[in-house]
């Protein structure tokens, strides 16, 4: 079993991570995980933190010499800004007199709608919303990423699965159709533009789309693709509810903050779509069986096909928008709008980024469940004699 737990405030001193259940002999380094975080750092729109965030990463146990070791993989990611908000976060106590001198410290009473602020404060009993931000901000996905980063690395070598993420619409600009199958060329350009779209015209549009929110204080969401490639037939499964492919897929996405709906593949198109013209059709190819389209999006039944696998992920637009909403001020019950200092006017690009990382422990965890193995050779061995069976049994994939 996989497992993974992330702590840590948005500005507290670091953030950390565990993965547990992964086997011996992942290679990974500080290096790797890095230029992950770097990917999500990036982005058109996303506000003035990201410029100066370093992602300080230190693994701190489960990797020796650049190899998972079999015990849990521990990393942190240190916030550049601590020194900035030692007092104000601190984890002993402070005194009065030295918090009151701090202006970060001013009490949070206007709650930000959108966001977990005011629910927060009703549920965990608490008098202003900086408790409930700090855990509640988006800072926690760098942890994520951190952890999809040492799963990656285990599915590609492992089972030679590759992912990425693609922004496919941006505000109002609607990118690819669905049932479009983008080729790992297709994506593989996609880190050398920050709204990560592979279509240059569309991209364009979307660099406007975001200038022209910017000027008029407003925010912008969007939806990102996650495409996964090598997966074999049979991860997850039609048995039962939770043991379904599709649904801890969905899961781990809107677990993503912000993140307000899900579809695989061509999902909510489907539902409009006649019978007839809505399944993938078994057709024979050339070295095996294979589909006439792709809109199921790699899974039928609760299980991946062994078909390129596709997960939308939308995401709302960003809550702390700067032509402030209105709110009350909980400390007086009045009316007044909410806080406002920095933010993001668009981080659909780096949504992406952390949907790559949710999906790729969601698939480390089903493969896992799949083949087991405590070392990397095992699991790999495992993997190997089941797709032989499969296609010993004529029932071999196209690829
Ligand atoms: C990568 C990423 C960056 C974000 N940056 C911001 C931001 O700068 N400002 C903001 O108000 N919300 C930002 N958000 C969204 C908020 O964290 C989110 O709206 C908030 O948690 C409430 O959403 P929920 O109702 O889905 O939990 C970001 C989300 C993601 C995934
Ligand atoms: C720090 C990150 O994103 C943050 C997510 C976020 C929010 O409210 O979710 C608000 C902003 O933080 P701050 O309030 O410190 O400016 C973003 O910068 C990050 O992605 O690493």
């Amino acid at each position: 079993m996989l497992r993974w737990l992330t702590a840590g405030e948005s500005h507290g001193p670091a953030l950390v991570a565990i993965l547990e259940g992964l086997p011996a002999h992942v290679q990974v380094t500080s290096a790797d995980i890095g230029d992950a975080l770097a990917r999500r750092r990036l982005g058109f729109g996303r506000g003035a933190r990201m410029k100066f965030e370093a992602d300080q990463v230190t693994i701190l146990g489960g990797v020796r010499h650049g190899e998972t070791q079999g015990g849990p993989v521990a990393i942190q990611v240190g916030n550049t800004e601590w020194p900035k908000w030692e007092t104000v976060m601190s984890a002993d106590p402070v005194d009065d007199d030295v918090l009151a001198g701090r202006a970060r410290n001013a009490p949070l009473t206007r709650p930000r709608p959108g966001h977990a602020d005011l629910v927060g404060m009703q549920k965990y009993d608490f008098d202003e919303a900086r408790p409930i931000l700090e855990r509640a901000s988006a800072r926690e996905t760098a942890a994520r990423v951190a952890l999809g980063r040492v799963a990656t690395n285990f599915l590609q070598q492992a089972y030679g699965i590759t992912l990425l993420s693609h922004v496919v619409e941006l505000g109002s600009v609607a990118g690819p159709a669905d049932g479009l199958l983008p080729t790992l060329d297709d994506l593989s350009v996609i880190d050398d533009d920050p709204l990560r779209c592979f279509d240059r015209d569309l991209s364009a549009a979307m660099y406007a789309e975001v200038e022209s929110a910017q000027k008029d204080g407003d925010t912008l969401g969007g939806v990102v693709e996650v495409v996964v490639w090598g997966l074999p037939p049979g991860l997850g499964s039609h048995v039962h509810w939770d043991r379904r492919l599709d649904a801890k897929l969905a899961g781990a996405l809107m677990g993503i903050q912000a993140i307000k709906g899900v579809e695989v593949g061509d999902g909510f198109t489907l539902a409009r779509t006649r019978g007839s013209l809505a399944h993938d059709e078994i057709v024979p190819g050339a070295d095996g069986i294979a589909r006439a389209t792709h809109r199921a999006g790699g899974t039928e039944g609760g299980m991946s096909t062994g078909e390129v696998l596709r997960v939308r992920a939308a995401m709302k637009p960003i809550a702390t928008v700067p032509r402030a909403l209105r709110t009350i001020d909980t400390a007086t019950g009045e009316a007044t709008v909410a806080h406002h200092q920095r933010s993001d006017v668009c981080a659909v690009p780096a949504a992406g980024v952390v949907a790559e990382a949710m999906v790729a422990l969601v698939l480390a965890e089903a493969a896992l469940e799949k083949f087991g193995g405590d070392s990397v050779g095992e699991t790999r061995r495992n993997h190997r004699a089941y797709l032989a069976d499969v296609a010993e049994r004529g029932l071999r994939i196209h690829s």
